[in-house]
């Protein structure tokens, strides 16, 4: 059986991913920060207790900033594949805290090299590297494109990014990059634009709500559906040779596209309720992000089907349901959540 090794595990990508690999007969292991509350609610309800003999998940204490447990842990599970999805990805937040988003995105993939370097662990790394690294280049963006980022959290990804590829061309290491596009969906943090529009969408609809605020509505993004991705990320991992490749629908939309598609789902007039708030503004914006998959396509057959619109319905769907249902926070997921019981390494 193989085994897999997920930082970020609790967020929307390791969720999905950890439900795909299981899905795939994978025994899979999972990073989780300790907290004094449970922060395991994205996938509560894959979790089976480590007790059980047939149990295939496991979740594991611990934080990107602390090397040495990381070396620990790997040379433990001896995972045949380490996927690197932890990181602070608010990009707002990023520039309020600046030297923690470095800490986790950049210091926390070279705790992570570090670590599968002197564990000796014969595994082959998948870094989530972000479009956001495009930042001030050129669109449309391809493997090839030149790096600009325009934020702190795009300036620590590209130091992962180009750390993997050195421990990839010094250390034999089969390192693999992929530059993902946004990609959302009903688990999305709420504070990224498109979960923040569906969720207000939904409320403003069951008339919870009046208003919603937001910065700037003209950049331009590539928006796909997160399951889809996490598909694309496995792939890469199961090629001959390691390389890099873009993950993305291919096609941009400004946000204000996105605000339209949602309103219009739930049968609003969405001038009516969206306002402006310069609090949302960024010091530095990135104008436009979008992505040229071919090589993901031609070497990984793989291809995004949902597109900005369709991605709007299944949100605003989600976040309706889930107000309907409230308390059950992931309604794409239906089964009831069980506590989590650590795996005691
Ligand atoms: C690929 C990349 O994708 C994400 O970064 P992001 O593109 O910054 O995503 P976002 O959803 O925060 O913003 C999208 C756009 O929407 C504009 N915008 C307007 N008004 C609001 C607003 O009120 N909130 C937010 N969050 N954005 C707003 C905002 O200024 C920006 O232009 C991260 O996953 C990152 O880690 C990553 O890898």
């Amino acid at each position: 059986m193989k085994r897999a090794f997920i930082t970020g595990i609790t967020g929307q990508d390791g969720s999905y991913l950890a439900e795909l690999l299981l899905l795939k007969g994978y025994e899979v292991h999972g990073l989780v920060r300790r907290a004094s509350s449970f922060n395991t609610g994205r996938i509560d309800h894959v979790y089976q207790d480590a007790r059980d003999p047939d149990a295939r998940l496991f979740l594991h204490h611990g934080d990107m900033t602390d090397g040495v447990r990381l070396l620990t842990l790997l040379g433990a599970i001896a995972p045949d594949e380490v996927y690197n999805l932890a990181g602070q990805s608010h990009v707002r937040e990023s520039f309020d805290q600046p030297r923690f988003t470095a800490e986790i995105v950049a210091m926390g993939t070279l705790h992570l090299l570090e670590a599968i370097r002197h564990s000796r662990v014969a595994c082959r790394f998948y870094q989530a590297g972000s479009s956001d690294m495009f930042g001030d280049s050129a669109p449309p963006h391809t493997e090839l494109s030149l790096l600009a980022p325009r934020s702190p959290e795009a300036t620590a990804k590209a130091y992962a990014h180009w750390t993997t590829r050195n421990y990839r061309e010094g250390y034999d290491l089969f390192a693999v990059n992929g530059i993902a596009f946004n990609h959302e969906s009903p688990r999305r943090g709420e504070t990224f634009v498109t979960r923040k529009i569906s969720q207000a969408v939904a409320r403003i609809q069951a008339g919870r709500q009046d208003f919603l605020y937001l910065g700037d509505l003209s950049p331009v993004r590539d928006w796909g559906y997160a399951p889809e991705y996490v598909e694309g990320m496995w792939r890469t991992l199961q090629q001959d040779e390691p390389d890099d490749y873009v993950l993305a629908t291919g096609t941009g939309h400004p946000v204000q596209d996105f605000v339209e598609a949602a309103f219009d789902h739930a049968g609003l007039d969405w001038d009516r309720h969206v306002r402006f708030d310069e609090r949302y503004l960024r010091p530095t914006e990135v104008v436009e992000l979008l992505g040229v998959p071919d090589k993901a396509a031609e070497k990984l057959g793989w291809r995004a089907t949902v597109q900005m619109a369709e991605l709007a319905r299944i949100m605003v769907d989600a976040d309706v349901a889930a107000l309907e249902h409230e308390g059950r926070h992931w309604v794409d997921d239906v089964r009831l959540p069980t506590w989590p019981v650590l795996a005691t390494d």
